[in-house]
């Protein structure tokens, strides 16, 4: 295989335009000492309390100060540098992260170094809304200012969100059916993404609202393809809620929603973490933890569903959509797919979308984006 990190932009290359690739991404502590660093990084300027941080940090200490997210990376990295070899790809994969080490400006700027000028991004945000979206791309937006103003010229592109894509939702599907054998017939299906402040919501995606509609529109399409007689429907409920009490979030938190669910007779509960593409630390505590001993104080039956992220069909998913907007940018005309009744996301984020609701920071990877000026002779 050819160095993963140093190749030339070839224009015969299934990725041309693009001579690299970037998988970008949350980020986490490696260490307990990361723990508070990296919350501060995470919460920098967004109004959390602090109790809330404090509370978040035992999460991560009860763990070892060691989050599951960057060796899932690792561990998707090599399997897209892979796939992609195997596609007839000399392109280059890094990983990078806007909240810990390895860091999206300096993955960038090495990409850089190595004769990158156009890098092609895909992150392990599935939905949009600022906090999956544009928060993304306003760290991709600070890195292309910081690294023209050392004289060094990027333009990234990003992958549209991949809710929708075959890739994601046929590991869910299969997810749904391996929990639904494993509690009583009739159990119901409790798909669970992150809450946010309703602000965020109400704000999300070019007009509002994407982030509900998005997910509720992947749980009915994987629901299609659930034997109807073994289950008792279906809900969306929400997790790790953050921020001040005052401010109203996205209910119902899954415990309050698994205590109504038993109290109205359900035999069983499958839990289904559709809003996050691998087990990470809101999975392993909020529902593995915390969900399940609301469950078992409750004497209600209980199953986890797997994420998508470990599965084969959502690598090869994420180099289907890196092909796909390779053969976009080249001006071919390639079927985008999508399943689900509210089609392609954007590839090109529309102005306005998803906003910044506390201040306006420049976003890479929408049409509201304006390329700095590069100082030096680096270019
Ligand atoms: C929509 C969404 C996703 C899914 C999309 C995506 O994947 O990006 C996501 C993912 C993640 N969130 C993560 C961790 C944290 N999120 C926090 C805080 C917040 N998340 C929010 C939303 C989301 N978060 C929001 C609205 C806040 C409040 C602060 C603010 O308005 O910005 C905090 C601070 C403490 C707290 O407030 O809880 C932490 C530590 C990790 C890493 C896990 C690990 O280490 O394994 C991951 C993958
Ligand atoms: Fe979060």
């Amino acid at each position: 295989m050819p160095d993963p990190t140093s190749a030339p932009a070839d224009p015969s290359d299934p990725l041309a335009p693009y001579d690299a690739v970037l998988l970008l991404s949350f980020g986490g502590p490696e260490q307990p000492d990361d723990v508070m660093p990296f919350l501060e990084n995470v919460t920098r300027g967004r109004g959390i309390p602090r109790e809330r941080l404090e509370g978040v940090a035992e999460h991560y200490l009860h763990f070892g100060g060691r989050s599951p997210i960057n060796d899932q990376n690792r561990d998707l990295l090599a399997r897209l540098r892979a796939r992609l070899a195997a596609a007839g790809s000399t392109v280059p994969v890094r990983w990078g992260n806007r909240n810990w080490d390895p860091y999206v400006t300096d993955e960038l700027r090495a990409a850089h170094d190595a004769g990158a000028r156009r890098v092609l991004v895909v992150t392990t945000s599935a939905y949009p809304s600022y906090s999956g979206c544009r928060q993304y791309r306003e760290d991709l937006g600070g890195a292309l200012v910081t690294l023209a103003a050392e004289g060094r010229a990027l333009r990234v592109d990003k992958v549209r969100h991949y809710y929708d894509h075959p890739g994601f939702q046929g590991p869910v599907v299969d997810a749904v059916r391996a929990g639904l054998a494993a509690v009583p017939a009739g159990s119901r299906v409790v798909f669970v993404t992150h809450s946010i402040p309703d602000a965020m919501e109400d704000s999300a995606g070019p007009d509002g609202h994407a982030y509900t509609a998005a997910h509720l529109d992947a749980c009915g399409t994987v629901m299609t393809d659930i034997d109807a007689t073994s289950h008792s429907g279906w809900d969306l409920a929400y997790c790790s809620r953050s921020g001040p009490p005052s401010q109203p979030w996205l209910e119902p938190d899954v415990n309050d929603h698994l205590r109504a669910l038993h109290a109205d007779g359900v035999p069983g509960v499958v839990v289904v973490p559709i809003g996050f593409v691998s087990d990470h630390m809101e999975v392993v505590f909020d529902l593995d933890t915390e969900a399940a001993e609301t469950a078992r104080e409750l004497g209600l039956p209980f199953a986890r569903a797997a994420t998508a992220g470990e599965d084969a069909r959502f690598d090869a998913g994420l180099v289907d959509l890196l092909l796909e907007r390779a053969a976009r940018e080249r001006g071919e005309d390639v079927d985008r797919v999508a399943l689900g009744r509210l089609g392609p996301w954007h590839d090109v984020c529309p102005v306005g979308c998803c906003p910044n609701l506390r201040s306006e920071k420049p976003a890479a990877c929408g049409a509201d984006w304006v390329a700095p000026e590069v100082d030096g002779a680096r270019r």
